[in-house]
């Protein structure tokens, strides 16, 4: 039993982080060693399973990372970009994998966690879903067999507490459209069409958000021509999905040279 790898969550109390805390404790493979809450929420210093609801399991909720990363084989990361920056750090000293969820990088921020991963071994991905890293393959495939008279348009849809736009999703699947164009997405990327926008220009690639209640993450990529369409989909019913991934992801990236991985790598959907 003690010797399971032991996982850290960061975020406990948060949608995907009380999603994760049940997906380890069930998991015959691994056991949960630490829960991270930011400093000042009302979890930290409680007992983990009372805080959630439940009987105690005698691990109190922390808002020390060096400390909780320590006693880590990973850590599984879905909070929020500063905080996923600062983790990247942390947990390439204490020789942890770190996987992580957060969506809503800047460019600096994905520069710091690139540096991190020169000592550590991090798995990135906007989305751990099966599916999902399936369609991004299926998207790349059809931008890659359709020319420029299908225009194409991702449109995601997700619940209304999300404060990131696009989706982490939403830019895996731009970039595989674009990839498959054989263009840079930065390129060709049409972001918040407001007014007067003119016409769609010709092999832009264009992003629609929708933001409402619980929706958990649905994502169409649309290719569009005079005549037809074509429509790949993907709906997440349930955050089960990303946290079983992420899960998997941490126990994939144990003994692996330091780098910066991806799902793609994990599922071993990475083609040549
Ligand atoms: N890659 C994937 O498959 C998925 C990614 N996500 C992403 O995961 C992130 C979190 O999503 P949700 O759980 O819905 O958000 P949430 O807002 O419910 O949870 C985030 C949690 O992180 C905590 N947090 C923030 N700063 C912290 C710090 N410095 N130390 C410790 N904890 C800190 C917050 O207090 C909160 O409890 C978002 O970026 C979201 O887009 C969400 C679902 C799937
Ligand atoms: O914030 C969410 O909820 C989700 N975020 C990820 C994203 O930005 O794509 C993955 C999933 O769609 C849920």
């Amino acid at each position: 039993m003690t010797d399971l790898p032991g996982i850290v969550i960061t975020g406990a109390s948060g949608r995907m982080g009380q999603m994760l805390i049940r997906t380890v404790l069930d998991s015959p493979r691994a056991r949960l060693v630490g829960a991270l809450e930011r400093t000042g929420h009302d979890w930290i210093g409680r007992d983990l399973g009372e805080a959630m609801g439940g009987a105690p399991i005698n691990l109190a909720v922390t808002d020390d990372p060096l400390e909780a990363f320590a006693r880590a084989h990973a850590v599984i990361d879905f909070t929020a970009p500063a905080a996923t920056v600062e983790f990247a750090g942390i947990a390439a000293q204490a020789r942890c994998v770190h996987v992580i969820g957060t969506t809503g990088f800047s460019d600096d921020d994905l520069h710091a966690i690139g540096a991190a991963a020169r000592h550590a071994t991090i798995i990135r991905a906007g989305n751990m879903s099966l599916g999902v890293n399936l369609l991004v393959q299926l998207t790349r495939k059809v931008a890659a067999a359709l020319d420029e008279d299908f225009d194409i348009e991702v449109i995601e849809a997700h619940h209304n507490q999300k404060v990131d736009a696009p989706s982490g999703t939403a830019l895996m699947l731009g970039e595989a459209a674009a990839l498959g164009r054989g263009v840079r997405l930065d390129d060709v990327s049409d972001r918040g069409r407001d007014g007067i926008t003119g016409k769609r220009q010709r092999g832009h690639i264009g992003f629609s958000a929708i933001r409402g209640g619980d929706i958990v993450g649905e994502h169409d990529v649309m290719f569009a021509a005079t005549g037809e369409r074509v429509i790949l989909r993907h709906i997440a019913t349930d955050r089960a999905v990303f946290a079983r991934g992420a899960l998997k992801a941490a126990l994939w990236g144990q003994g692996r040279k330091p780098g910066e991985y991806d799902m793609m790598d994990v599922l071993g959907l990475n083609e040549n």
